[in-house]
């Protein structure tokens, strides 16, 4: 298990090796920028989310699937999004 104490606003999820973390915006298109934004850099990493957008929120969940649970990859996406947001 990866150390995530610096992600304050994470959780790991029940039953799983993986991270979540709800975000909520002022309306869909903040939101849907934020996606934008996350998919771009997902794309360069190489490392993708599994998130759920309904209107102004998004719920996303980090875990590498390669290894079968939280890497570094995943720490790394969800510091990008909290600095997007916090
Ligand atoms: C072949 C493999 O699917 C790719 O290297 C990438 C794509 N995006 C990915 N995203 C995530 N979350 N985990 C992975 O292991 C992963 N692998």
């Amino acid at each position: 298990m990866q150390d995530i104490s610096e992600l304050k606003n994470w959780q790991y999820v029940d039953g799983r090796d993986a991270i979540s973390r709800c975000f909520q915006f002022d309306d869909f298109m903040k939101a849907f920028a934020f996606m934008t934004q996350v998919a771009l850099k997902a794309e360069k990493m190489n490392h993708h989310p599994e998130w759920l957008n309904v209107y102004n929120r998004v719920e996303v969940t980090l875990t590498t699937h390669d290894t079968n649970g939280v890497s570094k990859k995943d720490i790394e996406l969800a510091k990008f999004m909290d600095g997007l947001v916090d």
